[in-house]
């Protein structure tokens, strides 16, 4: 049995990476230690099987000791320990869902529905560092991997709306706390149906305009409004995020030589954890909708087309109708005014799940195959 080193367990991606190790009984396959930088001593989480008191995540001794570890805790604690442990001599695997390590050239961004063959490819050849890609990246292949895999994408803009436990469980509770306080102002305004609803607006907008707005997580108000901007700043005027939406799509479909162009705007917005993305797709050539439809819906188990009406797309492509489950709807799928070889679509994805942990918990299960353990 491997000895796996979970880190970052208790965070908001580790805990759902948990969730679904449980549901699945992962944690019976393999010898689970648990680790933590703040509650070094204390019990672990119940998984189900035995684990030891929660070891010290700095310590290199203890890591050393893993065949593989499995961090959530982010990329501060990456940079800190992953170079001091390979330094080491520790030539164990390392799993991460952190952005630190994905274009080291040494590492493999793992989304297994898309790139299996790169991964057991890379294993072979002796990589033992394996990160999850960006959230809007493993969600958009997961949605549109028919496409990639048939080869018929010329070039690509993707225009997200982004939710906001991208950026943490504090930032989606101030988003809350946005809502609620715009509740609270307005709430005896909605009691009174002849209230005017201009008033009500002005009242709302100078609420959120004010300093005392609760704005400490996201720097601006969300709720209420949306923030065209996410992460730091590139010298190519790309903000991080729909910089990764390029290379990162690339370096998963080793497109090495011959990249894919693939640009657009990263733009986070008052929805809890469901990433949507609209895409506009410069075909190869115009290929008919049905075979469009058929790709897509054919390439994995998690991915579905919803049909191009109203109805549909309220009922099932909505960041409510997604959340909390595996499922990639892909919607609005029709060809643009510009001509048939322009595709418009539209797609919704948990970025907790397929966005964060559920990469990284396959992984883990690819490696058991891999290592026959
Ligand atoms: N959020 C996202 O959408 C995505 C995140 N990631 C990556 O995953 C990393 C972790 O993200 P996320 O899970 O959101 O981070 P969290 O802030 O939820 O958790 C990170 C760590 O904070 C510590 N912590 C302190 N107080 C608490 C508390 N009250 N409850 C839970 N944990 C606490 C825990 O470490 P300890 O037990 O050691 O104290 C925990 O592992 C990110 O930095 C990023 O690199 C990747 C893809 C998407
Ligand atoms: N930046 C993403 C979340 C995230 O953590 O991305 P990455 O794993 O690339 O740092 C978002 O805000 O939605």
């Amino acid at each position: 049995m491997l000895r796996v080193g979970f880190i970052g367990w208790r965070g908001m991606v580790g805990s759902v990476l948990v969730e679904r190790m449980m549901a699945d009984q992962d944690f019976k396959q393999i010898e689970p230690v648990f680790f933590s930088t703040s509650q070094v001593g204390q019990s672990g989480p119940d998984v189900g099987v035995d684990t030891p008191a929660l070891k010290d995540a700095y310590d290199l001794e203890a890591l050393k000791a893993l065949d593989v570890v499995l961090t959530c805790q982010g990329g501060d604690y990456t940079a800190k320990v992953y170079q001091p442990l390979r330094d080491s001599g520790w030539d164990g695997y390392w799993i991460d869902a952190a952005s630190t390590l994905r274009m080291a050239e040494d590492a493999v961004i793992v989304l297994d529905p898309v790139n299996r063959h790169i991964i057991d490819e890379k294993l072979a050849a002796g990589y033992k560092t394996f990160t999850g890609g960006n959230c809007t990246v493993s969600l958009m292949l997961m949605g549109l991997g028919g496409l990639f895999e048939a080869g018929l994408i010329e070039w690509m803009t993707s225009m997200t709306y982004q939710a906001a436990s991208g950026s943490g469980a504090q930032n989606m509770r101030e988003l809350l706390s946005q809502m609620n306080q715009l509740g609270e102002l307005t709430r005896s305004d909605l009691d009174n149906p002849s209230s005017a609803i201009l008033d009500i607006d002005r009242k709302v907008t100078a609420a959120m305009r004010d300093s005392s707005f609760p704005t400490e997580h996201f720097g601006a108000p969300l709720g209420g409004s949306l923030l065209p901007w996410i992460d730091k700043k590139m010298d190519n005027g790309q903000s991080k995020e729909e910089w990764k939406g390029g290379v990162e799509t690339n370096k998963i479909l080793d497109t090495a030589g011959n990249p894919i162009p693939i640009d657009g705007l990263c733009v986070r917005i008052g929805a809890m954890r469901s990433h949507s993305q609209a895409f506009t797709i410069k075909l190869k050539h115009d290929v008919p909708m049905d075979e469009i439809e058929d790709r897509i819906a054919r390439h994995n188990d998690w991915v579905s087309v919803v049909p191009n009406d109203k109805d549909a797309t309220l009922s099932s492509l909505t960041p409510t109708a997604v959340t909390g489950t595996l499922n990639v709807p892909v919607g609005r799928l029709r060809k643009m005014a510009m001509g048939g070889e322009y595709l418009t679509a539209f797609s919704v994805g948990d970025q907790l799940l397929w966005g964060a942990a559920e990469p990284l918990k396959r992984m883990l299960t690819v490696l058991r195959e891999f290592k026959g353990a």
